[in-house]
């Protein structure tokens, strides 16, 4: 089943927008299988945005990123990586369509929210960088189980 990996930034959770996004996600259909709130060390900060080391805004999008607690997720589903970037929206908030993440909560590039991981192969990299193996739960057996116990 098709994973992705997103991350809730320091200032969706300073503005308390946690409940919000979660429940977009779980109201489209897909399904939680990791989650948690962390300080996101300098070191992973630099390996998860590796891609934009030499961009001029790479120190601030770093300092940023390590400011706060954010929540890291892993979300499974069909079609589930291209989805959520649809529903985060673009990169700037102000060009983000409304009734997007972006669009209906940011204006600000560099403070904008919540980052989805770009490709089938980037969301395999990131989930690998943010979650060990036993931080992700498997609902089939679990579902399995209530059955049988019911
Ligand atoms: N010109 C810029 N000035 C400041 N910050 C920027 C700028 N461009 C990008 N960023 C920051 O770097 C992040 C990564 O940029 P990227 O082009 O990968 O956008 P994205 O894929 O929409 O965002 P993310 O990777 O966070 O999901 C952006 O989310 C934004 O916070």
């Amino acid at each position: 089943m098709e994973r992705t990996f997103m991350a809730i930034k320091p200032d969706g959770v300073q503005r308390g927008l946690v409940g919000e996004i979660l429940r977009r996600f779980e109201a489209k259909g897909f399904t939680l299988v990791g989650l948690k709130l962390m300080h996101v060390s300098k070191e992973l900060a630099e390996k998860h945005y590796d891609v934009h080391r030499e961009r001029p805004f790479f120190p601030g999008l770093v300092e940023f990123i390590t400011s706060g607690p954010l929540v890291a997720m892993v979300w499974e589903g069909d079609g589930v990586v291209a989805s959520a970037r649809k529903m985060i929206g673009a990169t700037n908030p102000l060009s983000a369509e409304p009734g997007t993440i972006r669009g209906d909560f940011g204006i600000s590039i560099g403070r904008n929210l919540i980052h989805g991981s770009d490709a089938i192969e980037t969301a395999q990299r990131e989930i690998a960088l943010w979650f060990s193996s036993e931080e992700l739960v498997s609902w089939q057996p679990a579902a399995v189980a209530w059955l049988v116990e019911s």
